[in-house]
């Protein structure tokens, strides 16, 4: 006889008893979950002794299966349509990966109404589940992209933090952003309780598509491992896995790895499809779902667009992030934050070549190299990722790799807290016309968190080659025999090369010969004191030459509302205006145009006026007064080719040069 049961006359503990006992028999993953077979066995005696004792003889009768349960009259009541498709049939959590537990959105009490008892997973049901299994959560990462699932104050009583990252789901995958955002979130979170063992919860709607991009990602970034292998550890936890074929194809993308062609994208799960069907058999999506629909890749490649100097490269990462990695720059180059807190870009500076300074050169030795003209980037590389550091210290990640030097050429190890300086430039090649990004790396400050910023410049130079650049190219050309043999090198969104800096003996060559054939622009020659240590901001020792119609200033041009102009620079940080100076633009656009942007100026002696080459995107201030002192002094100076020309002929006839250079050309000739 089946006598069904009426839950509302059920004392509160007894009807999460049987909540837990239809869930128990709806989910195949809690089936396994024994510890809770135990407690539902215990649950049913107590509940069948309260029974005799009230002289009930009911007999509870538990649906063999959730699928019967369904045709029951009390499912029918619950309205269903409230709930995220296909969640009533979605498994509840999947295993452990690592210190994540993937899972599905828990729903709040809210929810109750519209799902049947055996099927309710709400935060408490959650917490519960984890401790039985031994675990006590510490994080849980919400990545659904609404806050109408569940209320945090469970959570906050039980001391677990919540974050909330709201992705959009069906439409895209998580934005590369997003993504660092997950990653940080998690590392900060493992880092701080450190013996404590708590571990992360993720949710999304169904804790497959989105959760598993993220676990995914977070794996890459944590440990040596292929795309192909992390899907797979994500997918054994929680089956079938990622199913949306984009997010598997952004995640090959992101890493430049090729998809093998064993993999395939599983199907969408049976629970999945039927629910997203209407009466139509029409499609249906969810207001926050991780459906099947199309989802345009993030690629972080060209795409076939003009590149230009100023095009944004990389992604986002949190503001926490940004801080730590400012200090660990301050401190490598053994900087004191001071009063504006490390906020300010760290890097050397060269200051413009006038008659005075250019006696520098008899005094010191010097190496030249050609004046990249791109945009000045240092990088920091760590192992979770590669950043570019901007003149606004501003920091955004690039998908890029950097393994160590090892004895046998191939290790699973890669730069840690490695900093870099350098020029990122656009070759074109001359016969296609093809772009190609470069980062021409001039200095470097760090290796594997040690700073090396006192070693004379020609040793970091050389380590530059050894440590950066060797094992990247040794592993590139024997890509089959290393950790990831689908890594694609040539899919980073750069290339990476060390600058070349040549005896001043060749600066003939190097302005007359080399410059001119560059396939990135030049504007002028870098000196380079071959015995210096990195000094960070300006260098008065580090000297420019810039081609005479090149030299410029950077303003912050204003037009008030009397169409006034106006040209400001920085004292120690402060705006100051320079009076009766007058800009004059070429383009022909209003002036109001540039109002409010930093503008890079040449001065034109004939007319006394400065003409603007261009908007300076990626800096937000003008320069320094002092600097404006140096370029017209550098201007007024008018060191032109052939005056530096005839000065350095000089000056390698020195001794001090001439004997340097000869015992350099003969141990270059033995190598
Ligand atoms: N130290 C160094 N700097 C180089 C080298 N090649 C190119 N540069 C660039 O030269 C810049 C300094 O020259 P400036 O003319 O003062 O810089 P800029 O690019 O005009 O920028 P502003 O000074 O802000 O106007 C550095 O920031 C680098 O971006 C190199 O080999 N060594």
């Amino acid at each position: 006889m089946i006598v069904e049961m009426d839950l509302n006359a059920l004392p509160e503990e007894e009807e999460e008893t049987y909540d837990r006992h239809v869930h128990e028999y709806a989910s195949p993953v809690d089936r396994a979950e024994s510890a809770l077979d135990i407690a539902n066995r215990e649950r049913d005696e107590r509940r069948k002794r309260l029974k005799r004792e009230r002289g009930e003889e009911r007999v509870i009768n538990i649906p063999q299966r959730a699928d019967q349960f369904y045709h029951t009259k009390h499912f029918k009541s619950y309205d269903k349509s409230k709930l995220p498709s296909g969640w009533l049939d979605c498994p509840s959590s999947g295993q452990e990966v690592e210190c994540f537990i993937p899972s599905k959105v828990p729903l709040g009490e809210a929810f109750n109404e519209c799902i049947p008892p055996g099927k309710r997973y709400s935060f408490k049901q959650v917490i519960h589940q984890q401790r039985v299994l031994g675990r006590k959560l510490g994080l849980v990462i919400d990545l659904t992209n609404t806050s109408r699932y569940y209320s945090t104050s469970d959570l906050k009583k039980e001391g677990i933090k919540h974050v909330k990252i709201a992705c959009v789901g069906r439409d895209a995958v998580p934005s590369n952003a997003q993504v660092n955002e997950f990653v940080y979130e998690v590392s900060q979170f493992l880092y701080r309780q450190k013996q404590t063992k708590r571990h992360i919860f993720v949710h999304c709607t169904h804790g497959h598509n989105r959760t598993g991009y993220m676990i995914v990602h977070y794996l890459m970034r944590s440990s040596s491992m292929s795309v192909t292998q992390a899907i797979k550890i994500f997918s054994d936890a929680r089956p079938p896995g990622i199913y949306k074929p984009e997010y598997i194809e952004a995640l090959y993308t992101f890493y430049h790895e090729k998809r093998p062609e064993m993999v395939i994208c599983p199907p969408t799960p049976e629970w999945k499809r039927s629910s997203d069907l209407d009466l139509n058999g029409e499609a249906m999506p969810d207001e926050d779902d991780d459906g099947n629909l199309s989802a345009p890749i993030l690629d972080n490649h060209e795409n076939g667009t003009q590149m230009t100097n100023d095009d944004v490269l990389g992604d986002d990462i949190p503001r926490d992030q940004v801080d730590g990695f400012r200090h660990f720059c301050y401190q490598t180059l053994k900087l004191n934050a001071g009063p504006r807190g490390g906020k300010q870009f760290p890097g050397s500076h060269p200051v413009s070549l006038n008659r005075e300074n250019l006696q520098l050169l008899r005094q010191r030795y010097y190496y030249a190299t050609w004046k990249a003209d791109g945009t000045r980037y240092m990088m920091l590389i760590t192992v979770d990722g590669c950043y570019l550091i901007d003149r606004n210290f501003n920091f955004r990640r690039v998908q890029m790799r950097f393994p160590c030097r090892t004895t046998d050429g191939l290790g699973e190890k890669v730069h840690h807290y490695t900093l870099l300086d350098g020029e990122m430039i656009i070759d074109t090649m001359p016969d296609s016309q093809k772009q190609e990004r470069r980062y021409l790396i001039y200095d470097l400050m760090a290796i594997n968190q040690v700073s090396v910023v006192e070693r004379p410049f020609h040793e970091r130079w050389k380590m530059i080659e050894k440590e950066v650049i060797e094992p990247r190219n040794f592993e590139r050309h024997n890509i089959y025999q290393s950790r990831n043999p689908y890594y694609r090198y040539d899919l980073e969104p750069f290339r990476v090369r060390r600058k070349d800096f040549w005896l001043l003996s060749t600066v003939t060559k190097l302005l007359k010969e080399f410059i001119p054939r560059l396939s990135h622009d030049a504007d002028g020659l870098i000196f380079q004191g071959w015995d210096d240590p990195y000094v960070p901001r300006t260098h008065e020792g580090l000297l420019k030459w810039k081609y005479p119609e090149m030299n410029s200033v950077d303003f912050l041009f204003e037009v008030d509302k009397d169409d006034h102009e106006h040209m400001f620079l920085h004292k120690r940080g402060e705006k100051t205006l320079l009076e009766g100076n007058k800009v004059v633009f070429e383009d022909g656009l209003d002036s109001s145009a540039y109002s409010g942007k930093i503008i890079e100026c040449s001065w034109d002696s004939d007319e006394h006026v400065w003409r603007c080459m261009r908007t300076r995107v990626d800096k937000n201030t003008p320069n320094e007064f002092n600097t404006y002192l140096k370029v017209m002094r550098s201007i007024k100076d008018n060191i032109t080719e052939d005056v530096l020309l005839g000065e350095i002929n000089e000056i390698i006839r020195l001794p001090m040069y001439a004997d340097r250079i000869k015992s350099e050309l003969n141990s270059a000739r033995r190598r």
